[in-house]
């Protein structure tokens, strides 16, 4: 059991950072801003010389070519926005390419480069690699941009390859970015998510509350002489039995629901939606089915719990610590039962 003071946790909320690298598009947003960015600058001189030296139509390609990079890097600042922006924003600069190369000049080819990697960074893998086939389709089509038959096969097989090469490195940057976010984010033993993102999951649910007034309760469960089972039968027993104590409890649990290891035999369940009344009719019966249900060498594991329901006002330490009291009346009553804190 965690014999230290449960108020420690008040003060020390660190902001998490970095835990939704995937779902908030970090990535994807930064090369949106930055190459539509540079993009908008450049074509903006473009644009400005094409005026200048009476070439209408090249100035008002370009200045329309700039208006539409602007706005969806203007839509992609709005949270809500940041998926259809980033899906515009692969087709403003799939159409820019084309218009600039079939109706500016043959000098818009190289562009292409830039257009195909964007794709490839911004859109999902499929959407890329088709709207990349689609311009390296039209562009080779396309006479009056190349000089002869081996400038044409070579652009295209060039592209083509710049394609292939591109889709290989995104799957890799892909994939390894998702381990990234399973490393910091789950507990290697048990599978649960670790400390980090409970913190994170926490302060969400305080969001929540306070935002839009849905309820929240957390749970924090902790094994009931857990020693006793590392002692007589060993570590590698007791590793086991956390393990098959948390697929258990993540079988009893909702979708929406979530599981942490807070460290050693302690875990913390956060049941969003769940309030005072329903928390003291569901916990007492969830505590029935679980405490006891996991088998280990030593008998049935048994676990003490303490239950609270997030308060106005409230931080996620200030609400953990409450839960933590809870906890320590129900270790001190006698273990294997649950407490509810007011
Ligand atoms: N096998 C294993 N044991 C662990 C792990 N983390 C912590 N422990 C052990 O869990 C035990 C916790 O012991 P205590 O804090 O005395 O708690 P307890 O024996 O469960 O007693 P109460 O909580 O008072 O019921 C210690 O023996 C730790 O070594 C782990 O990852 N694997």
């Amino acid at each position: 059991m965690n014999t230290q003071d449960p108020d420690q946790h008040v003060g020390s909320a660190h902001p998490v950072e970095g835990l939704d690298l995937l779902r908030d598009r970090r990535l994807e947003l930064s090369v949106m801003n930055y190459i539509g960015g540079t993009t908008a600058l450049v074509v903006t001189v473009f644009s400005v010389y094409r005026f200048a030296t009476g070439d209408w139509s090249g100035g008002l390609t370009n200045a329309i070519i700039v208006t539409m990079v602007l706005g969806t890097i203007l839509l992609g600042q709005l949270p809500r926005f940041r998926n259809l922006a980033l899906m515009l924003f692969g087709l403003v600069s799939t159409v820019s390419c084309l218009l600039s190369a079939l109706l500016v000049s043959s000098n818009g080819l190289l562009w292409t480069y830039i257009v195909l990697w964007i794709n490839l960074l911004i859109l999902p893998r499929r959407l890329s690699a088709l709207l990349n086939l689609t311009v390296i389709v039209i562009l080779t089509s396309q006479d009056a941009l190349f000089t002869d038959l081996l400038h044409r096969i070579s652009w295209s097989a060039v592209a083509v390859m710049f394609s292939v090469f591109g889709l290989v490195f995104v799957t890799q940057l892909r994939s390894q970015r998702k381990m990234l976010a399973r490393l910091a984010s789950q507990d290697p033993l048990t599978g649960a998510g670790n400390r980090r993102l409970m913190q994170h999951r926490l302060e969400t649910a305080v969001k929540e509350h306070s935002r839009r007034g849905r309820p929240a309760t957390l749970v924090v469960l902790d094994l009931d002489l857990f020693k006793e089972l590392n002692d007589q039968h060993g570590h590698e027993a007791g590793d086991l039995a956390l393990q098959r104590f948390a697929i258990d409890v993540r079988q009893a649990l909702r979708q929406e629901d979530g599981l942490y290891r807070m460290g050693g035999e302690e875990f913390v369940l956060l049941l969003p939606d769940m309030d005072d009344e329903t928390a003291s009719r569901a916990l007492p019966e969830l505590h029935r089915r679980l405490s006891g249900g996991t088998s280990s060498p030593s008998g049935p594991l048994r676990f003490s719990a303490g239950a609270a329901t997030i308060r106005p006002g409230e931080g996620w330490s200030r609400w953990l610590a409450r839960a933590d009291r809870a906890l320590y009346q129900a270790k001190a009553s006698g273990r294997d039962r649950l407490a509810i804190a007011d």
